[in-house]
């Protein structure tokens, strides 16, 4: 990249979405790199955390490497279970070495349940330590519209703002 394009930072862009799992099925549920006990959990290879997911997700899409699927595809069997913290540290250590620092990522979950308020600084904290920058989180209900709406899932959009420095 040369002149003054390459100094100039980047944004990227990330959407998310599981399904709560069936009733009766004992699944945890992990979101935004917390576990809450006593909420129904969300399906996926992995934890299904759509909160850190977006946030990999809008990294990547920022350095130009594709999305979550490209790097911790389905068909890695080592990503089974593995934790949204994880694949978001994932993430942000393959996009540091392409040669980019991470200014911030923003996110925002929408669902009716869990009441995400009460624990944000603790959720923003475990993902900021992940990504290994500043992440801040926000949370909003659809109004009672929608797959959110009827409770069948979480959704979380996030931005991310990333600069070349190699
Ligand atoms: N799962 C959620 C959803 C929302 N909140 C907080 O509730 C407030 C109002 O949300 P709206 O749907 O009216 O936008 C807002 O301050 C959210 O942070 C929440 O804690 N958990
Ligand atoms: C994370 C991965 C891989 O374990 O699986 P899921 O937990 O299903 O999550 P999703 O956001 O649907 O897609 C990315 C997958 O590659």
């Amino acid at each position: 990249m040369d002149g003054v394009r390459g100094a100039l930072p980047q944004t990227g862009i990330g959407l998310d979405v599981h399904a709560f799992a069936p009733e009766g099925e004992a699944v945890p549920l992990w979101l935004a790199g917390l576990f809450w006990p006593g909420e129904c959990g969300l399906t996926g290879h992995s934890d299904g955390d759509p909160v850190a997911h977006a946030a990999a997700d809008a990294l990547f899409s920022a350095a130009g490497l594709g999305d979550l699927g490209t790097h911790f595809g389905t068909d890695r069997p080592e990503f089974k279970g593995a934790s949204g913290a994880t694949l978001l540290a994932h993430a942000s250590r393959i996009v540091r070495a392409a040669g980019f620092e991470i200014g911030n990522i923003a996110i925002q979950l929408v669902g009716n349940k869990p009441k995400f308020a009460p624990r944000r600084e603790e959720a923003q904290q475990a993902l900021s330590a992940a990504a290994g920058a500043p992440v801040s989180i926000s949370a909003t209900t659809s109004d009672a519209l929608g797959f959110t709406g009827r409770g069948e899932g979480i959704a979380a959009i996030a931005t991310a703002l990333i600069c070349r420095v190699e």
